[in-house]
């Protein structure tokens, strides 16, 4: 029941919706690059849990521990929350759209503004979102992949959201840009294994180079590119990383030591166009996982609680 364009009879406006949020998201992005990492992560978090409803922004409250505050959802930085509610502030400030626009689809268009600010591809995003009605953190427990998944646990959880593995395997490369905490991999580089002390399918140098960045017992808050040659663009890079040992999470590196999915990591390391196109085809899917309609959800006045 999605579709493109589908603001453009809900609140007609001489600005149409999409070209306020991408305003409201390209002078965010001017202030920090890190409202791109930041907004791409929360909306695969959000659609991961209870589907793509904003349940991830709501804040908890007095009788209420919320997604956010559930441990998997702790490092989602705060620039991609603010993101919405900045771009959220801009539609209303539109008398004819004030309260018509949902939080759920404000971060999906925020989404495609930012992967295109950053180089990534620019495609027509489905509309038509409601946001959700609950956010719990016990509701996030097993729900969200974790670094130290194989291809096995990655294809299952995507399956159980009607992604294939194409499909994560392009997801996947949203890790083009952003950061990492070293606690994150430190088990790839620190006591591996008892024949390994360090994963032998990281390159040794970039081993080496990861050693230096996280030294043991670092400072939990220092966090490091995961796109160590072009950390602020969304480009195929992440595929060429694998095809050098250059994954920083297993389950980044297992792309390419799985046979199922190295010939996919190959094919799009060497092809950026096709990478682009299965990108975009994935992400609309992970669009509609979950969406929420009639009594289902509703249009939040303020992304951060319920009416
Ligand atoms: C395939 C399984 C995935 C796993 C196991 C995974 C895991 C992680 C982990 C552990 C981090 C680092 C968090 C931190 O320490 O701060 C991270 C960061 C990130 N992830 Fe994923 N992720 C996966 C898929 C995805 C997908 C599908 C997307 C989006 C489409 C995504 C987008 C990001 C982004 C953009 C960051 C950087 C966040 C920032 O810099 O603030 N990830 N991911
Ligand atoms: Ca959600
Ligand atoms: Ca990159």
């Amino acid at each position: 029941q999605l579709r493109q364009n589908y603001y453009a009879n809900v609140c007609p406006n001489v600005e149409n919706v999409e070209n306020i949020v991408r305003n409201a998201v390209k002078q965010k992005f001017q202030q920090t690059f890190v409202t791109v990492p930041a907004t791409l992560r929360l909306f695969f978090h959000d659609c991961f849990v209870q589907g793509c409803d904003a349940s991830v922004i709501i804040s908890s409250s007095g009788n209420n521990k919320a997604e956010k505050d559930h441990p998997d959802n702790l490092s989602l930085a705060g620039d991609g929350f603010d993101t919405v509610i900045k771009a959220k502030a801009a539609v209303d400030a539109i008398p004819s759209c004030r309260n018509k626009v949902s939080c759920a689809d404000i971060l999906a268009m925020a989404t495609r503004d930012v992967v295109a600010l950053s180089g990534g591809p620019s495609y027509a995003v489905e509309l038509g979102r409601l946001d959700g009605l609950s956010s719990t953190a016990a509701s996030v427990n097993g729900k969200l992949p974790q670094p130290g998944f194989n291809l096995n646990q990655l294809n299952s959880m995507f399956a159980a959201h009607g992604l294939s593995q194409t499909d994560m395997i392009a997801l996947s490369a949203a890790h083009t840009v952003g950061f990492s905490h070293c606690s994150r991999f430190a088990n790839r580089i620190y006591n591996f294994s008892r024949q390994n002390p360090v994963d032998p399918t990281l390159s040794k140098p970039y081993a080496a180079q990861l050693q230096s960045m996280c030294p043991r017992n670092v400072d939990p808050r220092i966090a490091i590119n995961m796109d160590p040659n072009t950390p602020r663009t969304f480009d195929n890079m992440y595929f060429k990383n694998l095809q050098q040992g250059k994954g920083l999470f297993t389950s980044d590196q297992v792309l390419f030591t799985d046979q199922r999915s190295k010939p996919t990591v190959n094919t799009w390391a060497n092809n950026s166009p096709a990478f682009q196109k299965a990108f975009v085809a994935a992400m609309t899917k992970l669009g509609r996982v979950g969406v929420k309609t009639g009594s289902n959800g509703n249009i939040r006045r303020d992304c951060g609680a319920f009416n």
